[in-house]
């Protein structure tokens, strides 16, 4: 496991931005426009906390792939990719290491 298929995918997401929204559920969220996307966000959101107390291993991984999708058009549909969130969150690593070896040496 690695993170080609959010590269792939991230692909797949830009080309979706000359596609006939008619033919495409990724064309039609941009043609929608930013209000459809954030609210979609809010919903997939709202049945991953749901999925979260129900106690289906598989709803919350299904749910959670929904959540990651809609999240991925939104970073498309704003010009951004995902090697910038997992650049983030590899920074964030790299602090947390940081300061568990600051402690350490305390
Ligand atoms: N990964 C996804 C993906 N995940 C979820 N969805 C769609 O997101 C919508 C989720 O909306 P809802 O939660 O309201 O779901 P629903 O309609 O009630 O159905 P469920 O998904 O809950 O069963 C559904 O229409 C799903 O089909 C996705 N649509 C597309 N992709 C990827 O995006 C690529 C491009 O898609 P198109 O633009 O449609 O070609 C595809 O090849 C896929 O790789």
């Amino acid at each position: 496991m690695n993170d080609d298929v959010l590269r792939q995918l991230a692909a797949v997401l830009e080309q979706r931005k000359s596609q006939d929204p008619k033919q495409s559920y990724v064309a039609s969220l941009y043609h929608k426009g930013l209000d459809t996307i954030l609210k979609k966000i809010g919903e997939e959101a709202t049945e991953l906390v749901i999925a979260g107390k129900g106690g289906d291993k598989d709803q919350v991984i299904y749910e959670a792939a929904d959540l990651w999708f809609h999240s991925m058009v939104l970073l498309a549909q704003q010009g951004l990719g995902p090697e910038l969130v997992l650049a983030e969150l590899q920074r964030r690593f790299g602090l947390s290491g940081l300061e568990e070896k600051a402690s350490r040496a305390d």
